[in-house]
């Protein structure tokens, strides 16, 4: 049975790779049985609502094509939905954080077959006021700097583009004032900076947050206690080692709910794109979206996916086939 696509694309994403080729995405998708079309976002919010309309279309999968912020939309118009389809990725942004956490391939050909394939499995989302990320929320000193750099520049020079933004901002760190409440915790100081992990992958690099899993239904969160220019780049040269989980000037723990508060103007970096301001609330919705992923679910970074988790099933078995044998979606076959 061929089954209905509707691949959501960023035609500005990465290096505008997706807008030199298309026909050619949607040929390879059609040989492996999918039956594609295409939405190509105009600008920002689009990729929500063009998501939110494939789900109330009944498409059997939902393709995000660009980069974290792309992704980020398109889960934010998936999550609110009853009966809201599998997750595929093609990852054309110029981190793609999320996809880097799956071990998708950047190669758009490898990426398209994964598809094809047909293995999913579920993953945790994070819920932020009204609103969702799946990879990482953060706020305070360099946090806003993904948001900053122009779209022009990261087209030119992509990853790098982020850095030499960050060395820019380095001489002008401002602590903020922060209130963080999580379960038995609570927490009350100047901070540089926080970061709450659904995975292990921020900003092209896996050891910052190094314990988190996109399955455990749980946050990983790192808060950096305020400190001088000199210890922010210590610290930031040992997190970026992984070295740095037992340094005074950090706190990390694991919440499934986190409340976060501040006098102070702080903005929200979700996924890489500004996500509103403080005081936020943050709850991990366990196992709520079925995503792509490769047969054996193992990642590049090998443990961003806990073991009980990574064997996926075929969506083959699934779609379409769900409301007639009374099998849970969620549910692995025996
Ligand atoms: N047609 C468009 N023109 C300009 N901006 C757009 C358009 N469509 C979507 N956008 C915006 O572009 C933002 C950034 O895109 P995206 O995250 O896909 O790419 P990226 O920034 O290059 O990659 P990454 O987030 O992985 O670094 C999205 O959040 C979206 O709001």
């Amino acid at each position: 049975m061929v089954k209905r696509a509707r691949l959501i694309y960023n035609p500005t994403s990465g290096r505008e790779e997706m807008k030199k080729r298309l026909p050619e995405v949607l040929q390879r998708l059609e040989r492996g049985g999918f039956e594609t079309s295409a939405h190509a976002t105009i600008g920002e919010g689009d990729a929500t609502l063009a998501a939110a309309e494939a789900v109330n279309r009944g498409f059997d999968l939902i393709i995000a094509a660009g980069g974290d912020g792309t992704l980020c939309e398109v889960v934010n118009g998936m999550a609110e939905k009853e009966g809201r389809p599998p997750l595929g990725i093609l990852p054309l942004g110029t981190t793609n954080d999320f996809a880097r956490a799956l071990g998708i391939p950047k190669n758009l050909e490898q990426a398209c077959d994964l598809i094809i394939q047909q293995y999913s499995t579920d993953i945790d989302v994070g819920k932020i006021n009204n609103r969702y990320f799946i990879n990482i929320a953060g706020g305070g000193s360099m946090t806003e700097l993904t948001y900053e750099v122009p779209s022009k520049l990261k087209t030119m020079i992509g990853q790098l583009a982020y850095y030499m933004k960050g060395l820019e901002k380095l001489p002008r760190l401002k602590p903020i004032e922060l209130y963080v409440k999580a379960g038995d915790l609570e927490f009350h100081d100047e901070v540089m900076m926080f970061l709450v992990g659904n995975t292990n992958s921020v900003g092209g690099f896996e050891k910052l947050v190094p314990e988190a899993r996109m399955n455990d239904g749980l946050f990983d969160v790192l808060i950096l206690r305020k400190c001088n220019l000199a210890e922010f780049i210590r610290v930031v040269t040992l997190a970026l080692r992984g070295e740095h989980l037992n340094d005074p000037n950090l706190i990390y723990f694991q919440t499934n709910h986190i409340e976060i508060n501040s006098p102070d103007y702080v903005q929200l970096n979700l996924d890489g794109e500004f996500g509103g301001t403080l005081p936020c609330v943050m709850t991990n919705l366990k196992s709520h979206l079925q995503i792509i992923v490769d047969e054996s679910g193992q990642s590049i970074y090998k443990k961003t996916l806990i073991e009980t988790l990574t064997t996926p099933f075929q969506l083959k078995e699934r779609i379409g086939d769900d409301e007639h044998d009374g099998h849970h979606p969620h549910q692995p076959r025996e």
